[in-house]
């Protein structure tokens, strides 16, 4: 018998994802917020909204306005709305949920009220142990995953048998997962690659050239790592896929929105004008300011982060932001 699951958020990620789930023979129910959408998806096999012109969805996903039936013979269920907007929805849905089922978050983001990361938000809101929480993380844009192109991505779970049944269900022969147990560097890894991503976007905007954005992509690999470490992290989690591999594809990346907002800032745009662009979530742009806040709480300094939480959240211009990165005292790399 297949396995049945359910996926919330039918935006790029979660109808990508879903596609992911079937290829690996589970029978998928893709709760989405707009009626327009489900009907598309389910009479069309397409997303008309989220991952234009990607591959047609396969018979097994079958896609519902209504959150209960979503949930309905589901053993795991898969969060992927926007970070900013989940700890409302868990609380409307929680009852729909049994006291076994299993969560895996999607998400890249912290939430900026509390500084929480999404597993801490899901284990609030829900009361899951840590054995029923894990998360998905790794270099997974998600028209490149949708187009069945070769990827890979890390499961992370406190409890290995739980990371390793999630595994099972969307390992495939384009999708490759690995296990891991470290929640905390998986999912920051994920959050920071975004507000690094939007550096490196801002970098390219201002034609500063492919030796910056190394340089923006590296240091960002430092204070994530050291973030990380202070939080409880394994450092080596950042040289892997939610590490350095998130920020090899979405730092380099036309696809992916947290580069491309930031691309546009550095290209001259105001905020307003390139929100007004920002079609889809770009978790990167609210984290800034709360991956900071996470910085000075554990005596971490976040250069590149703070960087960015300047230009974004406090009007500071791109130009006098690189040069007061420049100017930093020198010191040793590590
Ligand atoms: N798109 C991608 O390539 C990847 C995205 N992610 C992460 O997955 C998460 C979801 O991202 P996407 O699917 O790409 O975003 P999206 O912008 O394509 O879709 C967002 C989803 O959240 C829902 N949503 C947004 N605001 C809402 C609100 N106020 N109330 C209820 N629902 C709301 C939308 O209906 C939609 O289903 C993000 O945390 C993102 O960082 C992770 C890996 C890849
Ligand atoms: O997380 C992603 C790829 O791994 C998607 O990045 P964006 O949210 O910037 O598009």
């Amino acid at each position: 018998m297949s396995r049945r699951i359910a996926v919330y958020g039918a935006g790029s990620w979660g109808t990508a994802f879903s596609l992911v789930l079937a290829d690996a023979g589970c029978e998928v129910t893709l709760w989405g917020r707009r009626q327009s959408v489900v009907d598309a998806i389910n009479e069309t096999r397409r997303n008309p909204d989220y991952v234009r012109g990607a591959a047609y969805l396969p018979e097994a996903v079958r896609a519902t306005a209504d959150p209960a039936e979503a949930a309905r013979g589901a053993e795991t269920v898969v969060l992927a709305v926007s970070a900013q907007h989940v700890r409302p929805l868990l609380e409307e849905w929680r009852e729909s949920w049994g006291p076994r089922t299993v969560f895996l978050s999607l998400m890249k983001g912290v939430e900026l009220a509390t500084t929480k990361l999404m597993s801490e938000v899901i284990a609030e809101t829900t009361g899951a142990s840590p054995d029923r929480i894990a998360v998905l993380s790794g270099p997974n844009l998600a028209r490149e995953v949708m187009l069945r192109k070769p990827a890979a991505s890390v499961i992370a779970c406190a409890d290995e048998s739980t990371a390793a049944r999630i595994q099972a269900a969307c390992h495939t022969s384009t999708f490759r997962c690995y296990t891991n147990t470290d929640v905390i560097g998986c999912e920051l890894g994920g959050a920071v690659k975004n507000v690094i991503a939007l550096a490196a976007g801002v970098s390219d905007g201002m034609c500063l050239g492919d030796n910056t954005k190394a340089s923006l992509i590296t240091r960002g690999l430092a204070e994530v790592t050291r973030l990380g470490v202070a939080m409880g992290a394994d450092p080596l989690t950042f040289a892997g896929l939610a590490g350095m591999g998130d920020l090899v594809a979405t730092c380099a990346s036309a696809l992916s929105r947290n580069y491309s907002f930031g691309r546009r800032i550095g290209s001259g745009m105001t905020l307003e004008e390139t929100r007004a662009l920002a079609e889809e979530t770009a978790e990167g742009v609210a984290s800034c300011k709360a991956v900071s806040t996470l910085g000075e709480r554990h005596g971490v300094e976040l250069p590149v982060t703070r960087a960015v939480t300047g230009m974004i959240h406090e009007g500071r211009d791109p130009q006098d932001v690189m040069d007061a990165l420049m100017s930093r005292a020198a010191k040793a790399e590590v």
